[in-house]
């Protein structure tokens, strides 16, 4: 090629990048384009007073309404730092390197970097995908990923449509901190449908449904399934106390639930009985709900709780000690029609169960797919995850087999599936501790003072 061609291409190369990058960066361009202008025409005392206004500007604004001044202004401005300094620098070098690149005749071909957001723990990248790529190519070099980028975990996520997916970086565990007890919420404020028990990784609220369905919590041994139990009647003791919740507590390992036997036992039913007495419970919950189904059919298709009709969860703390693990054969097959009865029939009368199991493997629980909702503590195996949470869960990101083991770290930490995002999500349950089972023993049943309570 001629050399006056080649310099020619070059310049337009280098015209074209900057008309880009302007147009990019329209607003900070515009901003120190006009600051500095204004510093040329009046005297650079002008530009720095606006400069003081904006930040004294600022600081109002953040005392004043902290989230939305860190939703509208410093999450953008650290996605366009990030975008910049972090993705944008070294999106060439690390993506060569993975292999998620593509050359044909000399030409290299390179996925784009379409949009960067910004979560207090965690980055969304936006990316188009080379023409022919698929997803799983870029999941097969995540940690690649992770390392290029400085993250220390790297998920692919389905993007806004076809060819583009959201990489997301997580730059820093949030849920490492173990959750307090959250307060117990105001009667009115008590929504089933939406239950809040935690924490999600991004920093909102983790809602957990009891209302139409059932929910199996998976965990090993030390996981923090007790957690998630607690934190859930935590959140719906104010309607237990109002009479429009019912808990009826079965509780094989006598440990977890017997804290709250004088709560479950004026506000629902308790048992521990292996010789048969919570089988008998599972049934009458199984009876009750056949005749309420009866006296509803034809007349109601949704249900909302009253004082004749309560919601009733029935909490299940070890499921396969009564499907696999008791020694009656007898017992394990009523218990197990009437948790199928219950399963199969009761969400649209009002019923919800809540099973805790430590081991996911189907031999255990053959009712698992019973259970619309299910969420996956830490688990011992790999291939436990997708038993709990479905085919594909672990390979969208749900390492719950990679979970630490350390309570303080990984209790209570897991994974779900939400009803907005077919990908799992990670949350944390809160920690309701002895005392704040005590508390709420003492709320529900004001006679028994804390000593007694315990
Ligand atoms: N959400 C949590 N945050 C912090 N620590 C927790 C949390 N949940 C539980 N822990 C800690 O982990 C320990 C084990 O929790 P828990 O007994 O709930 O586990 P589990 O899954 O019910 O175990 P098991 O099946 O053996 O009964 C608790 O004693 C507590 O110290």
């Amino acid at each position: 090629m001629p050399e006056g061609l080649v310099l020619l291409v070059n310049l337009v190369r280098a015209l074209v990048r900057t008309v880009v990058f302007l147009v990019r960066n329209i607003v900070p361009v515009t901003v120190v384009g006009g600051l500095g202008w204004l510093g040329v025409r009046c005297g650079w005392a002008v530009p720095l007073v606006f400069l003081v206004l904006a930040g004294i500007g600022a600081g109002v604004w953040a005392a004043a309404d902290r989230p939305s001044f860190v939703c509208c202004a410093v999450r953008p401005a650290q996605a366009r730092w990030r975008l910049a300094m972090v993705y944008r620098r070294d999106w060439q070098p690390v993506l060569v390197t993975a292999g998620l690149t593509k050359t044909h005749k000399g030409r290299e071909y390179l996925p784009s970097l379409v949009r960067v957001r910004c979560g207090p723990a965690s980055d969304r990248v936006l990316v188009r995908m080379l023409k022919g790529q698929a997803p799983d190519a870029w999941e097969r070099v995540a940690v690649n990923l992770a390392h290029g980028f400085g993250a220390t975990l790297v998920r692919v996520r389905e993007g806004d449509r076809p060819g583009r997916i959201w990489l997301e970086f997580v730059r820093h565990d949030a849920l490492a901190v173990p959750i307090p007890a959250l307060p117990v919420p105001d009667a009115a404020d008590v929504d089933l449908s939406a239950l809040e028990i935690g924490r999600v990784e991004d920093g909102s609220p983790w809602r957990l449904r009891l209302l139409g369905t059932h929910v199996l919590i998976a965990g090993a041994t030390g996981a923090g399934k007790g957690s998630v139990i607690w934190s859930t009647v935590r959140a719906v003791l104010p309607l237990m106390l109002a009479g429009l919740v019912e808990v009826w507590a079965i509780d094989p390992k006598r440990m977890e639930l017997s804290f709250g036997r004088p709560l479950f036992e004026r506000y629902g039913r308790y048992s521990d009985d292996p010789k048969g007495g919570m089988v008998d419970l599972l049934e009458a919950a199984a009876r009750d709900m056949n005749a309420r189904a009866e006296q509803f059919a034809g007349v109601t298709r949704s249900f909302t709780p009253s004082l004749e009709h309560p919601f009733r969860v029935v909490v299940v703390d070890e499921l396969a000690f009564l499907t696999a693990y008791c020694p009656q054969r007898d017992l394990r097959k009523r218990a197990e029609a009437a948790l199928a009865v219950l399963t199969s029939q009761g969400r649209s009368v009002g019923y919800c169960v809540i099973g805790a199991q430590q081991d996911a493997r189907k031999e255990v629980n053959n009712l698992r797919n019973l259970f619309p909702d299910r969420i996956a503590l830490r688990l011992d195996e790999d291939e436990q995850v997708d038993m709990v949470l479905g085919d594909g869960a672990r390979d969208r990101g749900a390492l719950a087999d990679q979970i630490s083991s350390v309570p303080h770290i990984g209790a209570g930490v897991g994974f779900v599936r939400l009803e907005t995002t077919p990908d799992p999500v990670r949350v944390r349950a809160a920690y309701v501790g002895d005392d704040d089972i005590r508390t709420m023993v003492t709320l529900g049943v004001p006679e028994l003072d804390a000593g007694e309570a315990a």
